[in-house]
C-alpha cells in the first residue's frame, strides 16, 4: 500500500455517457478520520463520482482501493458490504413507516444487528436499538415510534442521516444533506458529520452550499468539466477563491 492513511481511493477515474465525458482520469483520496468536500458546478461530474464511489456505476476506466486493496463494485451491495454507506441526494425516508423502522429498513438481509446481533424482528428491541443507534450519533428523535411523516423535514433528513452514519463502518457518502434545511437544522447535520468523524469514519460530503462545505471539511476537492481542478486543505480556500476554482473564472491560466 502506499499510503497506509489512505481509506477510499479511485484512482485515473473516467465515466462516460455515451459522447459525454462525465469523468475523465479522476483521482480522489479519502483518509480515515477525514471530511472532504466535493464540489463543483452543476454537470462538474459529483454525481458520477457518488455513483462510481457507491457501486452504483462502474468506471469505464481506473481503479478503486478501499483498505488499500483493489475493489472492483458490481452494485450498491456490494460497496455497501464492504463499509461504504451511501446518502443519496433527497433519498429520505419512508413517511409511512416508523423512526425505527426507518433505521433498520432493508438492513435485516444486509447485516446483522446495529448494535450486536439482532436475531429475530422484535419491535421494541428494533425501537430500543433505532434509538440508541441514533443517540449514539448525536441525534435526539422525539420518539422512534412515530411515523416519520409527523415530524418536521429536518427531523426526517436528521434520521436519513443517522441511519447512515449508524450503519456505517468505514465510509459515508452524503450527496447534499443539508438541502432544504433551515439554519439550525443545517447546524445539526454538520454536527453529526463532525462526530462521524470524530469516531474514525471518513466522510465525504456534497454540496452546493459552500459555507457549510467550509465549515465541516478538512479538504476540499473541486471538480470541473469531469476533471479535479483542486484539491486542497480546506483552509488553504477563502469564499472566494472556492467559488474562483469550481467556475474557473477569474483564473489567469483560463480552466
Ligand atoms: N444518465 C446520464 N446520461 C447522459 N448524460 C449524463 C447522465 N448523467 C449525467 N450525465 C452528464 O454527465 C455530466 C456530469 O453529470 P453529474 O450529474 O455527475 O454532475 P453533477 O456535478 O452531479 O451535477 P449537479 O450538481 O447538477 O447534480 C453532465 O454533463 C451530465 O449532463
Amino acid at each position: 500500500m502506499e499510503n497506509a492513511s489512505v481509506l477510499y481511493e479511485v484512482r485515473g477515474v473516467g465515466k462516460r455517457y455515451g459522447g459525454v465525458v462525465a469523468l475523465d482520469n479522476v483521482d480522489f483520496a479519502l483518509r480515515a478520520g477525514e471530511v472532504v468536500g466535493l464540489v463543483g458546478d452543476n454537470g462538474a461530474g459529483k454525481s458520477t463520482l457518488v455513483k462510481v464511489l457507491s457501486g452504483a456505476h462502474e468506471p469505464d476506466s481506473g481503479e478503486i482501493y478501499l483498505d488499500g486493496v483493489r475493489r472492483v463494485w458490481k452494485s450498491p451491495h456490494d460497496a455497501l458490504e464492504a463499509g461504504v454507506e451511501t446518502l443519496y441526494q433527497d433519498s429520505g425516508v419512508a413517511p409511512d413507516l416508523t423512526v425505527a423502522a426507518n433505521v433498520f429498513l432493508g438492513r435485516e438481509i444486509v447485516r446483522k444487528g446495529l448494535l450486536g446481533k439482532l436475531g429475530f424482528l422484535d419491535e421494541k428491541a428494533m425501537r430500543r436499538q433505532a434509538h440508541a443507534g441514533l443517540e449514539q450519533v448525536g441525534i435526539a428523535v422525539p420518539a422512534s415510534d412515530r411515523p416519520v411523516a409527523r415530524l418536521s423535514g429536518g427531523q426526517r433528513q436528521a434520521v436519513a442521516i443517522g441511519r447512515a452514519v449508524a450503519w456505517a463502518n468505514k465510509v459515508i457518502l452524503l450527496d447534499e444533506p443539508t438541502n432544504h434545511l433551515g439554519a439550525r437544522q443545517a447546524g445539526e447535520v454538520l454536527e453529526i458529520i463532525r462526530n462521524a468523524r470524530a469516531k474514525g469514519f471518513g466522510v465525504i460530503f456534497i454540496s452546493h452550499t459552500l459555507p457549510h462545505v467550509l465549515e465541516v471539511t478538512d479538504r476540499i476537492v473541486v471538480l470541473r468539466l469531469g476533471r479535479v481542478v483542486a484539491d486542497a486543505p480546506s483552509s488553504a480556500f477563502t469564499p472566494d477563491s472556492l467559488l474562483k476554482a469550481i467556475t474557473g473564472l477569474g483564473q489567469p491560466e483560463g480552466k
